[in-house]
């Protein structure tokens, strides 16, 4: 039998690899399954209501090598209605213009295709100038003229320097290069945040 999270990652030099193991122990037994792209087919996701996706962003700005081959295939599964939490790896300090692309790509495309985003995750932090993985709350006026707030994922924000952008990003965003000290906090706080979503 299927486990409740099916966890789907591309990992090229073994960074995403680990903190997906990382992942799956603070969910606990026996939660989660994993499935590395390199070997992951369209089926496999049809075993699972809530999906994690885990990319890091690798060739400026680009998908990691298997999400990049498997990318085409993401349009024969079927994600309508499934719950969706993305992570990504990157290095702000390397790239601040394509800090965690990946991220933003894959949720934009993933969302698109009818999957439920959750678990986003605050950008303070954080130093680096742009992402795909932003996203941000404009006010929308209701039909009975009251204000609510829609989070909508923005693609490109230029502001130039490498400062602290305030916001959200689609996901976790993990920094092995420059703030490994702070992954595990990081993934102990957000998996709270989404095993609630999650309905577990
Ligand atoms: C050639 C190269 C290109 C990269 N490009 C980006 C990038 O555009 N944006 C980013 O945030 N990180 C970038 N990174 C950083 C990686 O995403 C980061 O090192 C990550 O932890 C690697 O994960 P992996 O070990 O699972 O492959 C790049 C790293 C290398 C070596």
């Amino acid at each position: 039998m299927s486990a409740k999270i099916g966890l789907f990652y591309g990992s090229t030099t073994g960074n995403t690899d680990a903190i997906a193991e990382l992942i799956r122990n603070e969910f606990g037994k026996g939660l989660i399954d994993l499935h590395c792209m390199a070997e992951a087919s369209e089926q496999d996701f049809a075993d699972y209501d809530n999906l994690i996706i885990g990319s890091p962003t690798w060739g400026i700005g680009k998908l990691q090598h298997d999400w990049e081959i498997f990318f085409p295939r993401l349009d024969y599964v079927n994600f309508k209605g499934k719950k969706v939490a993305y992570f990504g790896l990157g290095d702000q300090v390397e790239y601040p213009r394509n800090f965690v692309d990946a991220m933003g790509i894959l949720a934009a495309k993933i969302t698109s295709l009818g999957g439920i985003r959750v678990g986003s995750w605050s950008t303070r932090g954080y130093k680096f100038e742009e992402s795909k993985a932003l996203i941000n709350l404009q006010p929308v006026e209701l039909s009975n003229g009251s204000i609510t707030l829609v989070e909508s994922q923005v693609i490109h924000v230029s502001n130039g320097v490498r400062a602290s952008i305030q916001g959200n990003f689609v996901g976790l965003a993990i920094d092995e290069d420059n703030q490994p000290e702070l992954s595990i906090e990081r993934i102990k706080v957000w998996v709270a945040q989404i095993k609630e979503r999650f309905g577990l």
